[in-house]
Protein backbone atom coordinates (compact mmCIF):
# COMPACT_ATOMS: atom_id res chain seq x y z
CA UNK A 1 0.00 0.00 0.00
CA UNK A 2 1.38 3.36 -1.43
CA UNK A 3 1.90 5.31 2.09
CA UNK A 4 3.81 8.53 2.23
CA UNK A 5 5.39 8.71 -1.19
CA UNK A 6 5.23 12.26 -2.64
CA UNK A 7 3.09 12.18 -5.28
CA UNK A 8 2.42 15.73 -6.59
CA UNK A 9 5.16 18.96 -5.82
CA UNK A 10 5.30 22.13 -6.61
CA UNK A 11 5.79 25.82 -6.16
CA UNK A 12 2.66 27.39 -5.34
CA UNK A 13 2.02 31.19 -4.27
CA UNK A 14 -0.67 32.25 -1.61
CA UNK A 15 -1.38 36.10 -2.36
CA UNK A 16 2.40 37.31 -2.74
CA UNK A 17 4.37 34.78 -0.42
CA UNK A 18 6.00 31.57 -2.22
CA UNK A 19 5.40 27.95 -1.08
CA UNK A 20 6.66 24.31 -1.36
CA UNK A 21 3.85 22.37 -1.65
CA UNK A 22 3.75 18.67 -1.26
CA UNK A 23 1.16 16.19 -1.33
CA UNK A 24 2.00 12.60 0.28
CA UNK A 25 -0.36 9.58 0.46
CA UNK A 26 -1.98 11.03 3.13
CA UNK A 27 -1.27 14.69 4.07
CA UNK A 28 -1.11 17.87 1.84
CA UNK A 29 1.53 20.64 3.04
CA UNK A 30 2.90 23.55 2.19
CA UNK A 31 5.97 25.47 3.68
CA UNK A 32 6.79 29.27 3.47
CA UNK A 33 10.15 30.26 1.44
CA UNK A 34 11.29 33.17 1.99
CA UNK A 35 13.65 35.22 -0.38
CA UNK A 36 16.52 33.80 0.68
CA UNK A 37 15.15 30.44 -0.43
CA UNK A 38 15.16 29.34 3.08
CA UNK A 39 12.43 27.30 4.75
CA UNK A 40 9.60 29.44 7.46
CA UNK A 41 6.42 27.66 8.88
CA UNK A 42 4.93 24.32 7.20
CA UNK A 43 0.95 23.81 7.28
CA UNK A 44 0.23 20.12 6.95
CA UNK A 45 -3.86 18.63 6.84
CA UNK A 46 -4.58 15.65 7.02
CA UNK A 47 -5.89 14.58 3.40
CA UNK A 48 -8.98 12.86 5.78
CA UNK A 49 -9.79 16.38 6.38
CA UNK A 50 -9.63 17.72 3.04
CA UNK A 51 -13.51 19.09 3.14
CA UNK A 52 -13.21 20.21 -1.18
CA UNK A 53 -11.01 21.33 -3.58
CA UNK A 54 -12.38 24.15 -5.98
CA UNK A 55 -11.26 25.32 -9.48
CA UNK A 56 -10.56 29.60 -9.25
CA UNK A 57 -11.14 31.57 -6.15
CA UNK A 58 -14.61 30.50 -4.18
CA UNK A 59 -15.80 31.53 -1.10
CA UNK A 60 -18.71 30.18 0.53
CA UNK A 61 -18.74 32.08 3.46
CA UNK A 62 -21.10 34.76 4.16
CA UNK A 63 -22.13 34.33 0.74
CA UNK A 64 -20.88 31.57 -2.03
CA UNK A 65 -18.89 33.46 -4.12
CA UNK A 66 -16.50 32.20 -7.37
CA UNK A 67 -14.13 33.70 -9.38
CA UNK A 68 -13.45 31.46 -12.31
CA UNK A 69 -9.40 31.67 -12.91
CA UNK A 70 -6.53 29.74 -14.95
CA UNK A 71 -4.14 29.42 -12.16
CA UNK A 72 -5.94 29.07 -9.10
CA UNK A 73 -7.63 26.59 -6.72
CA UNK A 74 -9.03 26.40 -3.16
CA UNK A 75 -8.77 24.23 -1.01
CA UNK A 76 -11.66 23.55 2.10
CA UNK A 77 -10.53 21.71 4.74
CA UNK A 78 -11.27 21.20 8.91
CA UNK A 79 -9.28 24.34 11.00
CA UNK A 80 -9.07 23.70 14.69
CA UNK A 81 -10.18 27.22 16.59
CA UNK A 82 -8.24 28.11 19.44
CA UNK A 83 -10.42 28.00 21.65
CA UNK A 84 -14.30 27.36 21.90
CA UNK A 85 -17.64 26.79 24.70
CA UNK A 86 -16.77 22.82 25.07
CA UNK A 87 -14.51 20.55 26.49
CA UNK A 88 -12.59 20.15 22.94
CA UNK A 89 -12.04 23.01 20.33
CA UNK A 90 -14.78 23.80 17.59
CA UNK A 91 -13.79 23.04 14.08
CA UNK A 92 -14.44 25.61 11.14
CA UNK A 93 -13.65 25.48 7.65
CA UNK A 94 -10.02 26.67 6.14
CA UNK A 95 -10.01 28.34 3.22
CA UNK A 96 -6.66 28.43 0.84
CA UNK A 97 -6.69 30.12 -2.19
CA UNK A 98 -3.58 28.74 -4.26
CA UNK A 99 -2.07 29.94 -7.26
CA UNK A 100 -0.03 28.14 -9.84
CA UNK A 101 2.68 28.66 -11.85
CA UNK A 102 -0.02 27.24 -14.93
CA UNK A 103 -3.01 25.71 -15.59
CA UNK A 104 -1.58 22.55 -16.44
CA UNK A 105 0.27 22.36 -12.83
CA UNK A 106 -3.27 23.48 -11.59
CA UNK A 107 -5.04 20.87 -12.78
CA UNK A 108 -2.53 18.28 -11.86
CA UNK A 109 -3.24 19.79 -8.16
CA UNK A 110 -6.75 19.79 -7.97
CA UNK A 111 -7.02 15.93 -9.79
CA UNK A 112 -4.53 14.31 -7.50
CA UNK A 113 -5.93 16.02 -4.52
CA UNK A 114 -9.26 14.80 -5.15
CA UNK A 115 -8.15 11.03 -6.36
CA UNK A 116 -6.15 11.36 -3.07
CA UNK A 117 -9.48 11.91 -1.03
CA UNK A 118 -11.05 9.28 -2.58
CA UNK A 119 -8.60 7.12 -1.62
CA UNK A 120 -7.70 7.65 2.14
CA UNK A 121 -10.82 9.11 2.86
CA UNK A 122 -13.34 6.33 1.56
CA UNK A 123 -15.96 6.09 3.99
CA UNK A 124 -17.80 9.66 2.76
CA UNK A 125 -21.56 9.59 3.07
CA UNK A 126 -22.58 10.61 -0.12
CA UNK A 127 -26.18 10.83 0.47
CA UNK A 128 -27.80 12.12 3.70
CA UNK A 129 -31.90 12.06 5.17
CA UNK A 130 -31.93 15.14 6.58
CA UNK A 131 -34.84 15.68 9.67
CA UNK A 132 -35.23 18.54 11.19
CA UNK A 133 -37.53 19.74 14.62
CA UNK A 134 -38.54 22.86 13.44
CA UNK A 135 -39.98 23.40 17.52
CA UNK A 136 -36.56 21.98 19.12
CA UNK A 137 -34.77 24.03 21.72
CA UNK A 138 -34.73 28.00 20.42
CA UNK A 139 -36.92 26.81 16.85
CA UNK A 140 -34.14 27.33 14.87
CA UNK A 141 -33.46 24.12 13.60
CA UNK A 142 -34.07 25.02 9.73
CA UNK A 143 -32.36 28.06 10.24
CA UNK A 144 -29.11 26.46 11.39
CA UNK A 145 -29.55 23.70 8.75
CA UNK A 146 -29.90 26.46 5.81
CA UNK A 147 -26.97 28.67 6.99
CA UNK A 148 -24.46 26.37 8.28
CA UNK A 149 -24.74 22.95 7.46
CA UNK A 150 -26.25 23.06 3.43
CA UNK A 151 -23.51 25.11 2.33
CA UNK A 152 -21.31 22.68 3.30
CA UNK A 153 -23.15 19.73 2.54
CA UNK A 154 -22.95 21.25 -1.14
CA UNK A 155 -19.29 22.05 -0.97
CA UNK A 156 -18.80 18.39 -0.62
CA UNK A 157 -20.77 17.35 -3.10
CA UNK A 158 -23.18 15.65 -0.74
CA UNK A 159 -26.60 15.79 -1.99
CA UNK A 160 -29.33 15.30 1.22
CA UNK A 161 -33.45 14.70 1.35
CA UNK A 162 -34.99 16.96 4.05
CA UNK A 163 -37.75 15.83 6.25
CA UNK A 164 -38.69 19.31 8.15
CA UNK A 165 -41.17 17.33 10.53
CA UNK A 166 -44.67 18.01 11.77
CA UNK A 167 -45.23 15.76 14.83
CA UNK A 168 -43.58 14.22 16.87
CA UNK A 169 -42.27 10.44 15.95
CA UNK A 170 -42.24 11.17 12.54
CA UNK A 171 -38.54 10.39 11.61
CA UNK A 172 -38.58 7.13 13.39
CA UNK A 173 -41.78 6.15 11.74
CA UNK A 174 -40.03 7.44 8.44
CA UNK A 175 -37.02 5.44 9.21
CA UNK A 176 -39.02 2.05 9.68
CA UNK A 177 -41.38 2.33 7.17
CA UNK A 178 -40.22 4.14 4.21
CA UNK A 179 -37.10 3.11 1.18
CA UNK A 180 -33.92 4.20 2.77
CA UNK A 181 -31.93 2.61 -0.49
CA UNK A 182 -29.13 5.28 -1.22
CA UNK A 183 -28.62 6.91 2.13
CA UNK A 184 -25.54 6.61 3.85
CA UNK A 185 -26.86 7.99 7.05
CA UNK A 186 -29.29 9.72 8.88
CA UNK A 187 -28.90 13.31 10.57
CA UNK A 188 -31.07 15.10 12.98
CA UNK A 189 -31.08 18.77 13.43
CA UNK A 190 -32.76 18.84 16.96
CA UNK A 191 -31.89 18.19 20.29
CA UNK A 192 -31.92 14.10 22.58
CA UNK A 193 -35.58 13.18 21.81
CA UNK A 194 -34.44 14.14 18.04
CA UNK A 195 -31.85 11.74 18.45
CA UNK A 196 -33.62 9.21 20.24
CA UNK A 197 -36.20 9.27 17.69
CA UNK A 198 -33.38 8.20 15.23
CA UNK A 199 -32.09 5.79 17.02
CA UNK A 200 -35.38 3.84 17.62
CA UNK A 201 -35.47 3.74 14.03
CA UNK A 202 -32.38 2.58 12.97
CA UNK A 203 -32.55 -0.04 15.47
CA UNK A 204 -36.11 -0.56 14.84
CA UNK A 205 -35.39 -1.31 11.09
CA UNK A 206 -32.36 -3.20 11.18
CA UNK A 207 -33.68 -5.72 13.90
CA UNK A 208 -36.83 -5.98 11.01
CA UNK A 209 -34.46 -6.75 8.29
CA UNK A 210 -33.04 -9.59 9.97
CA UNK A 211 -36.02 -11.01 11.83
CA UNK A 212 -34.90 -10.24 15.79
CA UNK A 213 -37.34 -9.40 18.00
CA UNK A 214 -36.69 -6.92 19.92
CA UNK A 215 -38.96 -7.24 22.93
CA UNK A 216 -36.77 -10.83 23.95
CA UNK A 217 -34.66 -9.20 26.54
CA UNK A 218 -31.96 -11.99 25.84
CA UNK A 219 -31.48 -12.02 22.07
CA UNK A 220 -28.74 -10.37 20.92
CA UNK A 221 -29.74 -6.97 18.86
CA UNK A 222 -27.74 -6.71 15.49
CA UNK A 223 -25.74 -4.00 14.90
CA UNK A 224 -27.16 -1.07 12.57
CA UNK A 225 -25.32 -0.34 9.17
CA UNK A 226 -26.48 3.30 8.76
CA UNK A 227 -24.98 5.79 10.57
CA UNK A 228 -26.76 8.62 12.74
CA UNK A 229 -25.80 12.04 12.90
CA UNK A 230 -26.41 14.99 14.97
CA UNK A 231 -26.67 18.15 14.26
CA UNK A 232 -27.13 20.08 18.04
CA UNK A 233 -30.21 22.38 17.74
CA UNK A 234 -32.02 21.25 21.40
CA UNK A 235 -32.18 22.46 24.99
CA UNK A 236 -29.71 20.17 26.40
CA UNK A 237 -28.21 18.38 23.80
CA UNK A 238 -26.42 16.16 26.16
CA UNK A 239 -26.06 13.10 23.00
CA UNK A 240 -24.02 15.87 20.98
CA UNK A 241 -21.54 17.17 23.78
CA UNK A 242 -21.03 13.22 25.16
CA UNK A 243 -19.67 12.03 22.00
CA UNK A 244 -18.12 15.21 20.58
CA UNK A 245 -17.17 17.33 23.53
CA UNK A 246 -18.97 20.61 22.39
CA UNK A 247 -22.47 21.85 21.03
CA UNK A 248 -21.31 23.22 17.74
CA UNK A 249 -23.35 22.54 14.20
CA UNK A 250 -20.72 23.42 12.05
CA UNK A 251 -18.28 20.79 14.36
CA UNK A 252 -20.71 18.27 13.42
CA UNK A 253 -21.05 18.60 10.13
CA UNK A 254 -17.58 18.45 9.21
CA UNK A 255 -17.57 15.34 11.47
CA UNK A 256 -20.18 14.06 8.81
CA UNK A 257 -18.63 15.38 5.74
CA UNK A 258 -15.16 13.32 6.31
CA UNK A 259 -17.44 10.32 7.56
CA UNK A 260 -16.24 9.80 10.72
CA UNK A 261 -17.50 7.03 12.80
CA UNK A 262 -17.82 6.18 16.15
CA UNK A 263 -19.66 3.00 17.78
CA UNK A 264 -21.26 3.80 20.24
CA UNK A 265 -23.25 1.16 23.18
CA UNK A 266 -26.99 1.28 23.62
CA UNK A 267 -29.04 0.45 26.42
CA UNK A 268 -32.92 -1.33 26.24
CA UNK A 269 -35.25 -1.39 28.61
CA UNK A 270 -37.62 -3.69 29.19
CA UNK A 271 -40.60 -4.36 31.23
CA UNK A 272 -40.90 -8.21 31.30
CA UNK A 273 -41.36 -9.16 28.12
CA UNK A 274 -41.65 -6.10 26.62
CA UNK A 275 -39.83 -3.41 25.13
CA UNK A 276 -40.03 -0.05 26.91
CA UNK A 277 -37.37 2.03 25.02
CA UNK A 278 -33.67 2.04 24.26
CA UNK A 279 -31.13 5.07 25.65
CA UNK A 280 -27.63 6.20 25.08
CA UNK A 281 -27.23 8.74 28.09
CA UNK A 282 -29.08 7.76 30.91
CA UNK A 283 -32.04 6.17 32.73
CA UNK A 284 -32.54 8.04 36.44
CA UNK A 285 -35.13 6.77 39.21
CA UNK A 286 -35.63 9.21 42.26
CA UNK A 287 -34.33 12.36 41.96
CA UNK A 288 -33.85 12.58 38.33
CA UNK A 289 -37.57 10.83 37.67
CA UNK A 290 -38.79 13.81 39.69
CA UNK A 291 -37.48 16.68 38.27
CA UNK A 292 -38.47 15.33 34.71
CA UNK A 293 -41.81 14.60 36.55
CA UNK A 294 -42.36 17.95 37.98
CA UNK A 295 -40.95 20.18 35.29
CA UNK A 296 -43.76 18.18 33.13
CA UNK A 297 -45.97 20.64 35.00
CA UNK A 298 -43.99 23.91 34.28
CA UNK A 299 -43.34 23.72 30.62
CA UNK A 300 -44.65 27.06 30.28
CA UNK A 301 -41.25 28.55 31.96
CA UNK A 302 -39.33 27.13 28.99
CA UNK A 303 -35.89 25.53 29.55
CA UNK A 304 -36.44 27.61 33.29
CA UNK A 305 -38.82 24.66 34.50
CA UNK A 306 -35.75 22.08 35.52
CA UNK A 307 -33.89 24.44 37.53
CA UNK A 308 -36.93 25.32 39.11
CA UNK A 309 -38.11 21.80 39.58
CA UNK A 310 -34.42 20.89 40.55
CA UNK A 311 -35.29 22.99 43.55
CA UNK A 312 -38.93 22.05 44.48
CA UNK A 313 -37.85 18.21 44.10
CA UNK A 314 -34.59 18.88 46.11
CA UNK A 315 -36.70 20.69 48.98
CA UNK A 316 -38.71 17.63 49.17
CA UNK A 317 -36.14 15.59 49.96
CA UNK A 318 -37.23 12.25 48.97
CA UNK A 319 -35.76 8.80 48.96
CA UNK A 320 -37.11 5.42 48.01
CA UNK A 321 -36.93 1.94 48.74
CA UNK A 322 -36.20 -0.46 45.92
CA UNK A 323 -33.99 -3.77 45.10
CA UNK A 324 -31.22 -3.51 42.32
CA UNK A 325 -29.63 -6.12 41.21
CA UNK A 326 -26.73 -5.92 38.49
CA UNK A 327 -24.30 -8.15 36.57
CA UNK A 328 -21.26 -6.88 37.15
CA UNK A 329 -18.64 -5.96 34.26
CA UNK A 330 -15.02 -7.02 34.31
CA UNK A 331 -13.03 -4.92 36.71
CA UNK A 332 -9.92 -5.97 35.20
CA UNK A 333 -10.52 -3.67 31.97
CA UNK A 334 -11.68 -0.67 33.78
CA UNK A 335 -13.78 0.72 36.46
CA UNK A 336 -15.65 4.12 36.82
CA UNK A 337 -13.27 5.16 39.73
CA UNK A 338 -9.83 4.71 37.32
CA UNK A 339 -9.92 8.29 36.22
CA UNK A 340 -9.61 7.70 32.86
CA UNK A 341 -11.44 9.85 30.47
CA UNK A 342 -13.11 7.98 26.75
CA UNK A 343 -11.47 9.95 24.78
CA UNK A 344 -10.95 9.76 20.58
CA UNK A 345 -9.27 6.61 19.44
CA UNK A 346 -10.11 5.39 22.94
CA UNK A 347 -7.91 2.18 24.16
CA UNK A 348 -10.76 0.75 26.12
CA UNK A 349 -13.58 0.61 23.67
CA UNK A 350 -11.27 -0.43 20.66
CA UNK A 351 -10.16 -3.47 22.25
CA UNK A 352 -13.91 -4.16 23.84
CA UNK A 353 -14.87 -4.87 19.94
CA UNK A 354 -12.88 -8.20 19.76
CA UNK A 355 -14.64 -8.99 23.18
CA UNK A 356 -18.07 -8.27 21.87
CA UNK A 357 -17.89 -9.68 18.76
CA UNK A 358 -15.88 -12.83 19.15
CA UNK A 359 -16.71 -14.46 15.94
CA UNK A 360 -15.86 -11.18 13.73
CA UNK A 361 -15.15 -11.85 10.49
CA UNK A 362 -13.95 -9.06 8.01
CA UNK A 363 -14.74 -10.76 4.93
CA UNK A 364 -18.64 -11.01 5.71
CA UNK A 365 -21.04 -8.21 6.29
CA UNK A 366 -20.57 -5.89 9.34
CA UNK A 367 -19.94 -8.05 12.31
CA UNK A 368 -21.08 -11.00 10.60
CA UNK A 369 -23.99 -13.20 11.06
CA UNK A 370 -22.36 -16.00 12.53
CA UNK A 371 -22.88 -14.47 16.19
CA UNK A 372 -25.70 -16.25 18.07
CA UNK A 373 -28.85 -15.16 18.14
CA UNK A 374 -28.88 -15.32 22.34
CA UNK A 375 -26.56 -13.31 23.97
CA UNK A 376 -24.24 -14.97 26.87
CA UNK A 377 -23.63 -11.76 27.85
CA UNK A 378 -26.64 -12.17 30.70
CA UNK A 379 -24.56 -15.04 32.19
CA UNK A 380 -22.93 -14.14 35.28
CA UNK A 381 -22.94 -14.19 39.00
CA UNK A 382 -25.80 -11.28 39.81
CA UNK A 383 -25.31 -8.66 42.34
CA UNK A 384 -28.00 -7.06 44.67
CA UNK A 385 -28.40 -3.96 46.71
CA UNK A 386 -31.28 -3.08 48.73
CA UNK A 387 -32.00 0.08 50.75
CA UNK A 388 -33.47 3.47 50.23
CA UNK A 389 -32.24 5.41 47.53
CA UNK A 390 -32.50 9.33 46.80
CA UNK A 391 -31.35 8.51 43.15
CA UNK A 392 -30.57 5.63 41.03
CA UNK A 393 -29.06 5.63 37.60
CA UNK A 394 -27.54 3.89 34.86
CA UNK A 395 -25.46 5.58 32.34
CA UNK A 396 -23.72 4.48 28.97
CA UNK A 397 -21.60 7.71 28.81
CA UNK A 398 -20.17 10.28 30.66
CA UNK A 399 -23.56 12.00 30.03
CA UNK A 400 -21.62 15.20 30.05
CA UNK A 401 -23.47 18.86 28.60
CA UNK A 402 -22.03 22.19 29.07
CA UNK A 403 -23.49 22.86 32.78
CA UNK A 404 -21.76 19.34 33.84
CA UNK A 405 -18.65 18.77 31.18
CA UNK A 406 -16.95 16.03 33.23
CA UNK A 407 -20.57 14.35 33.12
CA UNK A 408 -22.72 12.10 35.15
CA UNK A 409 -19.98 9.70 35.20
CA UNK A 410 -16.61 10.98 34.13
CA UNK A 411 -14.93 7.51 33.69
CA UNK A 412 -17.72 5.99 31.11
CA UNK A 413 -17.13 4.92 27.55
CA UNK A 414 -19.27 5.54 24.92
CA UNK A 415 -18.60 2.06 23.13
CA UNK A 416 -17.62 -0.71 25.72
CA UNK A 417 -19.89 -2.59 26.40
CA UNK A 418 -20.79 -1.59 29.94
CA UNK A 419 -22.28 1.27 31.78
CA UNK A 420 -22.11 2.70 35.31
CA UNK A 421 -24.85 2.25 37.75
CA UNK A 422 -24.54 4.74 40.84
CA UNK A 423 -26.89 4.37 43.84
CA UNK A 424 -26.91 7.25 46.11
CA UNK A 425 -28.16 6.27 49.24
CA UNK A 426 -30.72 8.25 51.55
CA UNK A 427 -28.69 10.92 52.62
CA UNK A 428 -29.07 14.52 54.31
CA UNK A 429 -30.11 17.13 52.18
CA UNK A 430 -26.64 18.76 52.19
CA UNK A 431 -24.70 15.77 51.44
CA UNK A 432 -27.24 15.39 48.92
CA UNK A 433 -26.78 18.86 47.40
CA UNK A 434 -22.92 18.22 47.67
CA UNK A 435 -23.38 15.35 45.34
CA UNK A 436 -25.48 17.09 43.18
CA UNK A 437 -23.04 20.31 43.35
CA UNK A 438 -19.81 18.07 42.74
CA UNK A 439 -21.59 17.68 39.05
CA UNK A 440 -20.43 21.36 38.07
CA UNK A 441 -16.70 21.59 39.63
CA UNK A 442 -13.72 19.02 39.43
CA UNK A 443 -14.50 17.77 43.05
CA UNK A 444 -14.99 13.59 42.87
CA UNK A 445 -18.64 12.96 43.28
CA UNK A 446 -18.23 9.43 43.85
CA UNK A 447 -15.90 10.09 47.02
CA UNK A 448 -18.78 10.33 49.15
CA UNK A 449 -20.28 7.40 51.87
CA UNK A 450 -23.51 7.45 50.45
CA UNK A 451 -22.75 6.85 47.02
CA UNK A 452 -21.77 3.94 45.14
CA UNK A 453 -20.79 3.12 41.35
CA UNK A 454 -20.39 -0.08 40.05
CA UNK A 455 -19.70 -0.71 35.99
CA UNK A 456 -22.32 -3.39 34.78
CA UNK A 457 -23.77 -4.92 32.03
CA UNK A 458 -26.97 -4.91 33.11
CA UNK A 459 -29.55 -3.92 35.49
CA UNK A 460 -32.90 -4.90 37.09
CA UNK A 461 -35.00 -2.97 39.65
CA UNK A 462 -37.88 -4.02 41.83
CA UNK A 463 -39.87 -2.57 44.27
CA UNK A 464 -40.48 -3.74 48.09
CA UNK A 465 -43.09 -6.25 48.11
CA UNK A 466 -46.53 -4.60 48.72
CA UNK A 467 -45.26 -1.89 46.25
CA UNK A 468 -45.35 -3.95 43.37
CA UNK A 469 -46.70 -2.82 39.46
CA UNK A 470 -50.07 -4.07 40.36
CA UNK A 471 -50.49 -1.57 43.35
CA UNK A 472 -49.48 1.10 40.42
CA UNK A 473 -53.02 0.96 39.06
CA UNK A 474 -54.32 2.52 42.32
CA UNK A 475 -52.17 4.99 41.36
CA UNK A 476 -53.37 5.18 37.78
CA UNK A 477 -56.68 5.03 39.33
CA UNK A 478 -55.79 8.90 41.61
CA UNK A 479 -54.63 10.18 37.81
CA UNK A 480 -57.75 9.20 36.41
CA UNK A 481 -58.97 11.91 38.99
CA UNK A 482 -56.36 14.22 38.07
CA UNK A 483 -57.58 13.98 34.20
CA UNK A 484 -61.78 14.23 34.92
CA UNK A 485 -60.25 17.62 37.12
CA UNK A 486 -57.12 19.25 36.13
CA UNK A 487 -57.09 21.40 39.17
CA UNK A 488 -56.26 18.02 41.08
CA UNK A 489 -52.85 18.16 38.87
CA UNK A 490 -50.73 20.44 41.07
CA UNK A 491 -51.00 18.55 44.43
CA UNK A 492 -51.34 15.59 43.14
CA UNK A 493 -48.59 12.63 43.49
CA UNK A 494 -48.35 12.42 39.43
CA UNK A 495 -46.16 15.23 39.75
CA UNK A 496 -44.19 13.08 37.90
CA UNK A 497 -45.65 11.83 34.63
CA UNK A 498 -45.35 13.40 31.65
CA UNK A 499 -48.00 14.54 29.41
CA UNK A 500 -47.48 12.07 26.67
CA UNK A 501 -47.50 9.38 29.71
CA UNK A 502 -51.20 10.63 30.93
CA UNK A 503 -52.39 10.83 27.92
CA UNK A 504 -51.32 7.10 27.05
CA UNK A 505 -52.84 6.02 30.58
CA UNK A 506 -56.46 7.84 29.59
CA UNK A 507 -56.38 6.14 26.56
CA UNK A 508 -56.36 2.70 27.83
CA UNK A 509 -59.27 3.40 30.05
CA UNK A 510 -60.16 0.49 31.97
CA UNK A 511 -58.10 0.89 35.26
CA UNK A 512 -57.97 -1.36 37.96
CA UNK A 513 -58.84 -0.66 41.83
CA UNK A 514 -56.57 -1.79 44.12
CA UNK A 515 -57.36 -1.92 47.84
CA UNK A 516 -53.16 -0.69 48.82
CA UNK A 517 -53.12 1.73 51.24
CA UNK A 518 -50.12 3.90 51.38
CA UNK A 519 -49.51 5.82 54.62
CA UNK A 520 -50.42 9.68 54.60
CA UNK A 521 -47.60 11.87 55.36
CA UNK A 522 -46.80 15.33 53.58
CA UNK A 523 -43.41 14.77 51.67
CA UNK A 524 -42.42 18.74 50.51
CA UNK A 525 -43.81 21.45 49.35
CA UNK A 526 -44.35 20.43 46.11
CA UNK A 527 -46.23 17.39 46.74
CA UNK A 528 -49.26 17.09 49.34
CA UNK A 529 -49.74 13.54 49.17
CA UNK A 530 -47.88 10.15 49.69
CA UNK A 531 -44.73 8.77 47.74
CA UNK A 532 -43.34 5.75 48.30
CA UNK A 533 -42.56 4.83 44.34
CA UNK A 534 -40.95 7.24 41.85
CA UNK A 535 -40.66 7.19 37.91
CA UNK A 536 -37.85 6.51 35.62
CA UNK A 537 -36.20 9.63 33.73
CA UNK A 538 -35.12 7.88 30.67
CA UNK A 539 -33.27 10.28 28.10
CA UNK A 540 -36.19 12.73 29.08
CA UNK A 541 -39.00 10.60 28.74
CA UNK A 542 -40.83 9.08 31.84
CA UNK A 543 -41.15 5.30 31.44
CA UNK A 544 -44.63 4.08 31.67
CA UNK A 545 -43.15 0.67 34.94
CA UNK A 546 -41.37 1.04 37.67
CA UNK A 547 -39.81 -2.44 37.77
CA UNK A 548 -37.84 -2.27 34.78
CA UNK A 549 -34.79 -4.45 33.37
CA UNK A 550 -31.87 -2.46 31.55
CA UNK A 551 -29.13 -3.92 29.21
CA UNK A 552 -26.21 -2.68 27.76
CA UNK A 553 -25.73 -3.64 23.91
CA UNK A 554 -22.11 -2.48 22.66
CA UNK A 555 -21.62 -0.92 19.93
CA UNK A 556 -25.11 -1.26 18.30
CA UNK A 557 -25.39 1.60 16.48
CA UNK A 558 -22.40 3.84 14.61
CA UNK A 559 -22.22 7.60 14.80
CA UNK A 560 -20.50 10.49 12.73
CA UNK A 561 -18.32 11.36 15.25
CA UNK A 562 -14.71 10.52 16.69
CA UNK A 563 -15.49 10.52 20.44
CA UNK A 564 -13.94 13.96 22.37
CA UNK A 565 -10.70 14.97 20.94
CA UNK A 566 -7.82 15.36 23.28
CA UNK A 567 -7.40 19.73 22.72
CA UNK A 568 -3.94 19.06 24.98
CA UNK A 569 -2.44 17.21 21.77
CA UNK A 570 -1.04 18.88 19.26
N1 LIG B 1 -42.89 18.77 14.39
C1 LIG B 1 -42.90 18.37 15.65
N2 LIG B 1 -43.90 18.74 16.48
C2 LIG B 1 -43.90 18.37 17.77
N3 LIG B 1 -42.95 17.59 18.34
C3 LIG B 1 -41.94 17.19 17.56
C4 LIG B 1 -41.87 17.56 16.18
N4 LIG B 1 -40.74 17.02 15.67
C5 LIG B 1 -40.15 16.34 16.67
N5 LIG B 1 -40.86 16.44 17.81
C6 LIG B 1 -40.57 15.88 19.13
O1 LIG B 1 -40.09 16.94 19.95
C7 LIG B 1 -39.31 16.37 20.99
C8 LIG B 1 -38.24 17.33 21.45
O2 LIG B 1 -37.45 17.71 20.38
P1 LIG B 1 -35.88 17.92 20.43
O3 LIG B 1 -35.21 16.85 21.15
O4 LIG B 1 -35.46 18.17 19.03
O5 LIG B 1 -35.70 19.31 21.20
P2 LIG B 1 -35.56 19.68 22.75
O6 LIG B 1 -36.48 18.90 23.56
O7 LIG B 1 -35.65 21.17 22.81
O8 LIG B 1 -34.06 19.32 23.05
P3 LIG B 1 -33.43 18.29 24.11
O9 LIG B 1 -34.11 16.97 23.85
O10 LIG B 1 -31.97 18.25 23.77
O11 LIG B 1 -33.69 18.87 25.45
C9 LIG B 1 -38.74 15.09 20.44
O12 LIG B 1 -38.98 14.05 21.36
C10 LIG B 1 -39.47 14.84 19.13
O13 LIG B 1 -40.07 13.56 19.12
Amino acid sequence: METDSVRVESSLWIGNKRYRAFLSGWYFSWTEIDERNREKKTISVPVSEVIGVKEGRVEIQPQKKVEDTDLDFTLFYVKRNSKGNGIRVPWSLGRTQFCCPSRGVRDQWITQLRTALKTHSPSRPHRLLVFINPFGGKKRGKQIFHSLVAPLFELAGISSHVVVTERANQARDYILKKDLTGFDGVICVGGDGMFSELLHGVIGRTQQEVGVSEHDPTVMLQPCDLHIGIIPAGSTDCVCFTTMGINDPVTSTLHIIIGDSQPLDVCSVHYQSTLVRYFVSMVGYGFYGDVLAESERHRWMGPLRYDYSGCMVYLCNRSYPGQVQYLPADSHISSPRDNTRCLSGCRVCSESKERLFPHFNSSSSLYSANVSQYSSELEGEWVTIEGRFKCISLTCMSSSCPRSPKGLSPSAHLADGTADLILVREANPLGFLTYLHRHTNTQDQFDLPFVEVYRVKAVRFSLPPGEGEEEEEEEEEEEEDVLEDPEKLCCSNIAGHSQQHLAERKERGNVAMSRVKRPGFVCGPCCTKPRSVSVWNCDGEILPHTEISCRVHGQLVRLFARGIEDSTKP
